[in-house]
């Protein structure tokens, strides 16, 4: 494993201490939860049932012997166990890097508590250095690309890429995220827009950091 891995698995095995026995749990996507999974499948905790935000997780789950249910079957879930792309210090977040945003933020807003796990990379002062992943319907892609550069982003299309509800997904570069709440806010109003990945209305509860010096853990 590299440096980057074993701040991933680390953060991992913090968010892992969230995990409550014989409760329904929300796991998200991506790399660092991944490591979170092999956590869960080492560790093998009574989860009555996991609800997961895509396709890719779903299958490491049911690999490492955890039942996967249906959100609407779940009701609203404890825990939400997840990673992002970025983070600032009001524990707002850009997610979607792994294009999981949609379902990510439905499990997000239907959890008490988001545990969101990240290696210190990914903390920053201002939101947007990394590119800004908004889902969209393909009808709509063309006139949300030309709103979203009105907004001073510049969005690229995720090339060869649909998400797992079948949508494309445009990245948006360049956009200094000053208020994450007021542009989420903007963006998600434009006809097209499935979802943006700026999760400032949600933000995470607790942000678990790994980087060189250890693990810290921030709350809201
Ligand atoms: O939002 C996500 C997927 O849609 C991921 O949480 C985000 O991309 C971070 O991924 P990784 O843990 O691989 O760095």
């Amino acid at each position: 494993m590299g440096k980057q891995d074993d701040l991933k698995r680390a953060a991992a095995e913090a968010a892992y201490e969230y995990v409550n026995d014989g409760e329904y749990l929300g796991v998200g996507t991506g790399s660092t939860v991944n490591h979170f999974i092999d956590v869960l499948a080492e560790r093998k905790p009574y989860i009555p049932g996991c609800v997961s935000s895509s396709k890719a997780s779903t299958e490491r789950l049911r690999t490492a012997g955890f039942d996967v249910i249906d959100l609407n079957s779940a009701g609203e879930l404890g825990v939400y166990i997840d990673g992002a792309d970025e983070t600032n210090e009001h524990l707002e977040l850009i997610k979607g890097g792994g294009g999981a945003l949609t379902r990510e933020k439905i499990i997000a807003s239907a959890s008490r508590t988001f545990i969101c796990m990240v290696d210190g990379s990914k903390q920053v002062d201002l939101l947007g250095r990394f590119p800004l992943p908004v889902e969209v319907i393909e009808m709509g892609r063309s006139s949300v690309a030309r709103a979203l550069v009105k907004l001073g982003g510049e969005p690229e299309l995720r090339n060869g890429f649909v998400s797992d509800n079948g949508n494309p997904i445009l990245d948006v570069y360049n956009l200094e995220i000053m208020n994450p709440i007021e542009l989420e806010d903007t963006i998600n109003a434009i006809p097209g827009v499935v979802t943006v990945g700026l999760f400032a209305r949600r933000p995470a509860d607790v942000l678990i950091v790994a980087a060189e010096g250890g693990v810290q853990t921030h709350k809201r």
